[in-house]
C-alpha cells in the first residue's frame, strides 16, 4: 500500500463565539452572563496539496496563520467546510500530548483510552502497556488515578503513548522540546526514531534551520492561505520575504525565535544625531558570511524606508573585532523628519535594519549601549 497525503481544496470556518456587552465596554462578571454572538471566520482558505512517500514537510508560517488547524484538519479532528482530506497509511499526530485524558481514571486506563483513541487494538496495548509506563517512569503509578499526577508526568505519559508504535503519516507541532533532562533526551532520541520511521512526516514550526536540516518540502501559509508548496530552500525564502515585509516589531519576535532565518546579520546603531530637520544615523552591519550589507531599511513609526545608497565607512575597529582584514562595515546616512522630535524619543522610534537584498533583512539593530543620541 502506497502511503499518501492529499489536501484537496481544504476551507475550514470556525465559529466564534464573542460575549455581548453592556453598551460595547466590559462590565466584569455580568458580561460573562449576558449572551454571546456567534460568527464564522475563515482559519483557512483553499488548502491543496499533494504529499508523496519520503516527504518531510515544513509547516511554515507567522503567528497565527492556521498550522495547528491545519494539522488538526489532516488528522481529522476538524472537517473542512469546502474540500476534502485524502489519506492512506497509520496516521498519528503529536499535537497536544495530554489532549483527550480522562483525569478520574487510571494511569493504566487512559493509555487504554488514548490507545484505542488512536486505532491500536486491545490486544497490542496490552503488549505495549509496560514499555510506555516503563518510558513515562510511571510504572509504579499504573492503579494510580491521573489527577494525581504532576503537569510534567501527564505530558510525559501523552508523549509516551502517542509514540508508542510507528506511524506511517507523522504530523508534528513543533519539534518536542519539553521535560526534564534524561526524559528529555530518551524523548529527542525516539522523536526522531519516529521522524525518520514514518513515510510522510508534516513538522509544524518556527526554526528554519530544523526545517531546512530535516525537510525536503514546505508549505508556507499566510493568514490561512497557503503562498507557497514545493522546495524547502524555496518555501523558507518567500516566508523570509513574507517577514521581510511584516515591519521591524514582527522581525524582531521571529528573529528571536529563529535567529538563522535571515542568515548571520550583527550590527550596531551608535549614534542618532538632530540637525536642521534631517536625522543623522551612523552604526555598523555585518551581513551573510562576513560580506558587507547591500541594503538598510530604516523605520519611523511603522514608515519603512529602504536605502541602498548609504555611505559606507571603512571601521577599524569593527575590522580588528572581526578579524576582517577589509570591508566598510561602518554606515552614515541622513533622512528628513517630519516633526521637531527630541532626540531621545527619535532613538526609541527609530528601527535599523540591515541585509542583503530587501526581502532578506535582518532584525533591527540595537543602539549600542552608552550609544549617542544628541540634537545639534
Ligand atoms: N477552535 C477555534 N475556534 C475559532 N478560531 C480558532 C480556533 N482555533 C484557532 N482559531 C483561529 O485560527 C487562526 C489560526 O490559529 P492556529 O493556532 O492554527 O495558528 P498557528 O499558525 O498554529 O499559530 P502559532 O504559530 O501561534 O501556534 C487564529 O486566528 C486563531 O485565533
Amino acid at each position: 500500500m502506497t502511503t499518501c497525503l492529499r489536501a484537496h481544496h481544504v476551507s475550514l470556518e470556525l465559529p466564534v463565539d464573542m460575549q455581548n456587552l453592556s453598551g460595547g465596554r466590559p462590565i466584569g462578571l455580568r458580561s460573562s452572563l449576558s449572551g454571546t454572538t456567534r460568527r464564522y471566520s475563515t482559519v483557512l482558505s483553499s488548502i491543496d496539496f499533494a504529499a508523496e512517500e519520503g516527504d518531510r514537510i515544513a509547516l511554515i508560517g507567522l503567528n497565527g496563520a492556521g498550522k495547528t488547524t491545519l494539522l488538526r484538519v489532516l488528522n481529522g479532528a476538524f472537517i473542512p467546510t469546502r474540500g476534502v482530506v485524502e489519506s492512506r497509511g497509520r496516521m498519528q499526530s503529536l499535537l497536544s500530548p495530554t489532549l483527550g485524558f480522562a483525569e478520574h481514571a487510571s494511569v493504566s486506563e487512559n493509555v487504554f483510552l488514548r490507545g484505542t483513541a488512536m486505532g491500536l487494538r486491545r490486544r497490542q496495548l496490552q503488549s505495549a502497556l509496560a514499555g510506555i509506563l516503563e518510558f513515562a517512569g510511571l510504572h509504579d503509578r499504573a492503579n494510580h488515578r491521573l489527577n494525581t499526577l504532576s503537569a510534567g508526568q501527564k505530558t510525559r505519559l501523552g508523549f509516551a503513548i502517542s509514540t508508542a508504535v510507528q506511524p506511517d503519516i507523522l504530523l508534528m507541532d513543533e519539534w518536542i522540546s519539553a521535560g526534564d533532562g534524561a526524559f528529555l533526551s530518551r524523548a529527542q532520541d525516539r522523536m526522531k526514531d519516529r521522524f525518520h520511521g514514518s513515510r510522510i512526516v508534516v513538522l509544524a514550526g518556527h526554526s528554519s534551520d530544523l526545517h531546512r536540516t530535516l525537510c525536503n518540502k514546505a508549505l508556507v501559509l499566510e493568514a490561512g492561505r497557503m503562498r507557497y508548496f514545493g522546495a524547502v530552500e524555496e518555501g523558507l525564502s518567500v516566508y523570509r520575504e513574507m517577514v521581510s515585509q511584516a515591519g521591524g516589531r514582527l522581525r524582531e519576535q521571529v528573529a528571536a525565535r529563529d535567529p538563522l532565518l535571515f542568515g548571520d546579520i550583527s550590527g550596531f546603531v551608535e549614534k542618532i544625531r538632530l540637525r536642521e530637520g534631517l536625522i543623522e544615523v551612523e552604526g555598523w552591519a555585518i551581513g551573510d558570511r562576513g560580506r558587507e550589507v547591500e541594503v538598510l531599511c530604516v523605520e519611523i513609526d511603522g514608515e519603512s524606508r529602504f536605502l541602498e545608497r548609504f555611505d559606507r565607512v571603512e571601521r577599524d575597529d569593527v575590522l580588528r573585532a572581526t578579524a576582517k582584514r577589509s570591508g566598510r562595515f561602518g554606515f552614515r546616512f541622513a533622512l528628513g523628519h517630519p516633526d521637531s522630535a527630541d532626540p531621545a524619543d527619535i532613538a526609541v522610534r527609530l528601527r535599523v535594519s540591515a541585509g542583503m537584498a530587501r526581502n532578506r533583512l535582518g532584525a533591527p539593530l540595537q543602539m549600542v549601549a552608552g550609544g549617542i543620541v544628541e540634537a545639534a
